[in-house]
């Protein structure tokens, strides 16, 4: 959608192996917070994430917020030991810190933040935004892609953004899955997010259910739930709030979160000769890849256009 809106007369198709909702992006909460991000520059994790957090703003201002999986969600992090202001605390709504009376309500936490975040639900984002791509010409079509290569005859440009398939796609071992578990749960009386950061527990009310999370386990390729992670994340978001013990489970689900040293946000030539091709790499955002989306798209979208601007364009069946 942002190469559409960019770069006039383009024509663009989505190739994928997987749609919505078959996706990462689909199961992930949406929560606007940067994490996972290794050693991604911090000056880029706010860039990203600041364009992002303003595009989500926008639409959450606008008629199309329920249609885009687009609300506003209060809540409290917190932490068994004392931590720094987060980086991103200027950026989300009313961040403040946890009182003593705040904390009466979470025995083992010794501090924390109360702050209100935009969250952006996949499962209704994408099919929002794929109608949007359509209605502006764009094309969709199914498929695995072996190798970068094989698409140079049809394409001037290639943007990857295959998340944790990048890995295998481009032959770059530094992606490794971080696997995150979770419930989606019927509990319409939970209106706070409540994330325990040391334990990786967290409950965050989604538009139809509330999400109960979760396990980070950095190379588990599982896409299983695990018994003992679901106890684990059961017992665990039990203790923040007693109530969900009642609640009705609706599924269990597990993603691979696309993890890599850093993000890879970059132009490419790859191949040589007839074979050559202009790849513009948009992959490896961890636990942030709804957080930092519009940023990154931004970006790569403005590659794609340097890419188009630099290539001498010959007509490509
Ligand atoms: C449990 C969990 C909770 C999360 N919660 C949050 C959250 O609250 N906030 C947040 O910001 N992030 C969250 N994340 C992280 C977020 O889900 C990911 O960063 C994001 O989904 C990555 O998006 P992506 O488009 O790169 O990958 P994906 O959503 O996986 O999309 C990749 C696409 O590429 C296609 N593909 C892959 N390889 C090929 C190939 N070879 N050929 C053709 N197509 C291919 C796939 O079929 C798929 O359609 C969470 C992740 C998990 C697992
Ligand atoms: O911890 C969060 O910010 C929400 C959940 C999440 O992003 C994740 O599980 O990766």
């Amino acid at each position: 959608v942002c190469i559409q809106e960019k770069v006039p007369g383009v024509q663009v198709t989505v190739l994928s192996e997987k749609f919505s909702p078959h996706t990462t992006s689909d199961g992930a909460a949406g929560f606007w917070e940067p994490h996972i991000l290794n050693d991604t520059p911090q000056e880029l994790i706010r860039r990203w994430g600041d364009e992002t957090w303003d595009h989500l703003k926008t639409l959450y201002l606008s008629p199309v917020a329920c249609d885009a999986g687009v609300i506003l969600l209060s809540g409290y992090h917190l932490h068994k030991q004392p931590q720094q202001d987060p980086d991103w605390a200027s950026t989300v709504f009313g961040f403040r810190h946890l009182t003593k009376q705040d904390l009466q309500q979470f025995p083992g936490f010794s501090s924390g933040w109360f702050s209100t975040h935009l969250l952006c639900e996949g499962r209704k984002y994408l099919p929002w935004l794929m109608t949007k791509f359509k209605k502006a010409g764009g094309k969709v079509q199914q498929g695995k892609v072996t190798s970068l290569t094989e698409l140079a005859d049809r394409y001037n440009v290639v943007v990857n953004c295959c998340g944790i398939g990048a890995g295998e796609l481009v032959g770059d071992s530094t992606v490794q899955p971080v696997r995150g578990q979770v419930y989606r749960v019927n509990a319409p009386w939970v209106k706070h997010y409540l994330i325990a950061h040391e334990d990786c527990y967290y409950i965050i009310p989604c538009s139809n259910n509330v999400v109960l999370g979760g396990t980070a386990q950095k190379g588990n390729w599982n896409l299983s739930p695990h018994p003992t992670d679901s106890k684990a994340i059961w017992e665990g978001c039990c203790q923040l709030v007693p109530s969900l013990r009642k609640c009705k489970v609706d599924h269990e689900w597990v993603g691979l979160r696309p993890s890599r040293p850093k993000v890879r946000l970059e132009r490419e030539s790859v191949g040589k000769g007839s074979s050559s091709l202009e790849v513009v790499h948009n992959y490896g955002h961890g636990g942030a890849g709804i957080t930092l989306h519009w940023g990154c798209a931004q970006q790569a979208a403005r590659l794609v256009q340097e890419a188009l601007s630099l290539q001498q364009l010959k007509p490509k069946l």
